[in-house]
């Protein structure tokens, strides 16, 4: 199976590789320079030269805050480029998997959120995930839209990354605990991607399309996130550092972040047998491929 992937540095990307890697399964990453999702140009070009069995839709601009004052370019990147991108995508005549994002809810609900719930966006990032998944849907009828979120990994910019970096000089770090999700380690989301590609390439049954949700099993607030981060950082003989657990009005930010962030897998689990691992035990696993490599 040959898969193309857009982005090329994204934690999703860098994850798929990893794993196309160790599996032995050909993937080719796309994107800048030669193919820029603000440039649909660009996007033609970069595609007609390929063949892939499926492709993968994980580039997206995801600066939350800055999107809230670059909403031109957010909504460029992350639904017009995504749309023209399956535009090309539909022309090879291969399934897309397009990535998307908890943030299209507005988190006001008290449980976690099927695919049926009805999306109402809080940010200019959200919005524009939003509207890409739509121009996904209409540019190409063979999609899987996955929705996921918090996502970490070794790889790229992540909030356990930042946890790390900010540790080096401060003891003590002030974080929310009033918003709900799931931490995703971005090397299960890519061992997910590679079981649906392998169905969706082989099996055109339509319930194997759509869009499905994609997180780390379990709960946690970011502070909890935070405090299990300091956790395995003190296991392994490094820096204790406390969490001091605070309210998002203690902490603004120029985006809203929905106060629940969970999502409900079950479709997932139901139509394709998956269901990722425990957020903790992921964690870790990630901590220990960060901390071997002396981060
Ligand atoms: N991070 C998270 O917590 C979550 C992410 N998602 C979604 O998952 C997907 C992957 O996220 P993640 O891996 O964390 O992303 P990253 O922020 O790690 O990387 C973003 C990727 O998008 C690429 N990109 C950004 N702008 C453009 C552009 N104009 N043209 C081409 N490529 C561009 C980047 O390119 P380059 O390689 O040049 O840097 C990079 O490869 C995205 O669709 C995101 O919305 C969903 C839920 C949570
Ligand atoms: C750095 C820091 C953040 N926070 C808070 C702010 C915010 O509410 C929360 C997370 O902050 P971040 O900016 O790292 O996370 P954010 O960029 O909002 O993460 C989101 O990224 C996009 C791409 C997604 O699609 C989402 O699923 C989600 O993962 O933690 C603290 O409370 N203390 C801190 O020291």
């Amino acid at each position: 199976m040959r898969i193309a992937v857009t982005g090329k540095q994204g934690q999703i990307v860098q994850s798929l590789l990893r794993r196309g890697a160790e599996m032995d399964v050909e993937i080719s990453a796309v994107g800048r320079p030669e193919m820029d999702l603000a440039d649909p140009a660009s996007i033609a070009a970069a595609f007609s030269a390929l063949r892939p069995d499926v492709i993968v839709s994980a580039a997206a601009y995801t600066a939350v805050d800055k999107a809230e004052s670059e909403p031109e370019l957010a909504f460029s990147v992350n639904a017009a480029g995504a749309g023209a991108g399956c535009r090309g995508f539909c022309a090879i005549g291969a399934p897309v998997i397009h990535i998307s994002t908890e943030y299209v809810f507005s988190g006001d609900r008290a449980f976690a959120y099927s695919e049926e719930d009805a999306t109402a966006p809080i940010s200019v990032y959200g919005r524009s995930k939003l509207a890409g998944e739509e121009a996904v849907a209409a540019a190409n009828p063979n999609h899987v839209i996955l929705r996921t979120a918090w996502v970490y990994s070794p790889f790229g910019a992540n909030f356990l990354k930042t946890m790390l970096r900010l540790s080096e000089t401060r003891d003590h770090l002030r974080v929310v605990a009033d918003q709900t999700g799931c931490p995703t380690s971005a090397l299960d989301i890519a061992d997910a991607i590679l079981a649906i590609a392998t169905r969706v390439v082989a099996d055109p049954e339509p319930s194997l399309r759509g869009t499905f949700h994609l997180t780390g099993s379990g709960e946690a607030s970011w502070a909890d996130f935070a405090e299990e981060i300091f956790a395995e950082l003190s296991k392994s003989g490094g820096r204790t550092v406390g969490v001091e657990r605070i309210p998002t009005a203690d902490y603004p930010t120029p985006a809203k972040r929905p106060a629940n962030s969970r999502l409900n897998g079950d479709k997932l689990a139901r139509t394709y047998g998956i269901r990722l691992p425990e957020w903790k035990q992921s964690m870790a696993i990630v901590m220990q491929d960060l901390l071997n490599k002396g981060l």
